[in-house]
């Protein structure tokens, strides 16, 4: 069973022709390729399939919200072939049973779903988990997402262990007692608004403490969502020092910053909050130097009635795996402040080779994991085509270019549109 796509651009090897996909994998770039199936390219740009770090997929425990098979259609869509889960779901994946139980989920739907397994039992407590068993299990790596990790001698064993099995640690990184219970940044726009504050150092003096303990452990911390100016120095310092640091930004911290709320509304209520003028410019500042690797969405599904009234009592996070390649392409690319092929690595590339992921590149022999867009298609983000249960988002109405027409992982259509 071969799939030739014709006549299609592939700008990350400079030639616009045929791909030739066998058995689910690369097998020939060139001209005048043939296959059984027929996928006409004219006009559309292949890119390597997009590798989402961070998303939360809900199921089991809150598949309201959002289920495994939504939110894999979800990332097929927004031109997504790997993601890797985040264990936030009930109940938590902090044992080899209910871990298993996840990675069978994941393993029925059409894209590559990983899974970070909990840090510690329960997600919020200091008692570790069997990171071997779990590893043995097919753990991705370990995350606490959601809560950060409080007690900072529960992180140095964690890192300890994961250190030792090989694998990473992704934090949310968060100081409870500094956050002050807060729901958007602290300072003007808290004041205004009158809803309690977030300060920088919430985020960053957590930091500060783990990159001290990864340069102890040399674990691979992968640092969540970062979002403040003081976060992007001290990654840029721990990388010089050569502490062995990954970082990720989302698409709205790279997109919006607290002066576009103009109202309390929850459609940009998220956890780290979107902060000052001077850090959403850190943050761009900090990608574009190499200081943050990658761009992983946070996808965080919502019904709508966790998302109504003020931003005070509704849930923290939106959704991003249908919007961010256009959103960013838009943003990013047709203003020419970054050409498609940074874009393509902080959405592919980087991810994969942070992680050891067998993605990211259009090479023969690897997974057939390929996104085609078309650069040239306008329109505005409209929700009723998404796929993913959760509609919570301050990007609806906002016009692009460039869009995903189809999606492709190992060989077979996940989406097209
Ligand atoms: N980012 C968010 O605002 N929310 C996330 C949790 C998280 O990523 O910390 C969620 O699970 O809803
Ligand atoms: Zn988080
Ligand atoms: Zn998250």
């Amino acid at each position: 069973m071969t799939t030739v796509i014709q006549n299609v651009a592939v700008p990350t090897l400079a030639y616009t022709g045929d791909i030739l996909i066998a058995n689910g994998r690369f097998a020939a770039f060139g001209q005048h390729l043939n296959g059984d199936t027929i996928i006409d390219g004219t006009g559309l740009t292949a890119l390597p399939g997009f590798v989402d770090v961070h998303v939360h997929f809900r199921e089991p425990g809150f598949t309201a919200k959002e289920t495994i098979a939504t939110g894999a259609a979800a990332a097929a869509h927004g031109g997504y072939t790997t993601v890797v889960a985040m264990p936030n779901v009930n109940p938590v994946p902090d044992n080899v049973a209910d871990f298993v139980d996840i990675t069978k989920r994941n393993a029925a739907v059409p894209i590559h779903v990983k899974q970070w397994a909990a840090i510690t039992k329960g997600r919020t407590s200091t008692q570790s988990v069997d990171m071997a068993a779990l590893k043995a299990a097919g753990a991705f790596g370990f995350s606490n997402d959601g809560n950060g990790v409080q007690d900072a001698a529960t992180m140095a064993a964690a890192m300890t262990a994961a250190q030792h099995l090989n694998l990473p640690i992704a934090a949310h990184i968060e100081d409870e007692g500094l956050m002050q219970h807060g729901v958007v940044n602290a300072g003007k726009l808290a004041k205004k608004l009158n809803l309690p504050g977030i300060p920088n150092v919430a985020e960053s003096a957590q930091l500060a403490r783990d990159l001290e303990l990864a340069a102890a452990t040399n674990v691979h911390y992968h640092a969540c969502h970062i979002s403040t100016k003081e976060s992007v120095a001290l990654i840029r310092a721990a990388k010089a020092a050569g502490v062995h640091v990954t970082a990720e930004v989302t698409p709205h911290h790279l997109l919006l910053d607290e002066t576009d709320i103009h109202a309390d509304d929850p459609a940009f209520k998220m956890n780290p909050p979107l902060r000052s003028r001077a850090d959403h410019l850190a943050l761009i500042e900090g990608l574009a130097d190499g200081t943050l690797d990658m761009i992983a969405t946070d996808h965080a599904p919502h019904t709508a009635a966790d998302k109504t009234g003020s931003m005070a009592t509704a849930a923290f996070g939106i959704v991003g795996l249908e919007t961010a390649f256009s959103l960013l392409y838009t943003q990013f690319v047709t203003t020419k402040m970054f050409t498609l092929a940074q874009l393509v690595n902080w959405l592919s590339s980087a991810p994969a080779t942070a992680f050891g992921l067998p993605a990211g590149k259009l090479i023969v022999g690897a997974p057939a994991d390929v996104t085609l867009v078309d650069l040239n298609r306008q329109g505005t983000i409209d929700d009723h085509t998404w796929l993913s249960k959760g509609h919570n988002s301050p990007f609806i109405g906002r016009p692009y270019t460039g869009a995903v027409v189809k999606t492709i992982a190992s060989g077979q259509v996940a989406w097209t549109e």
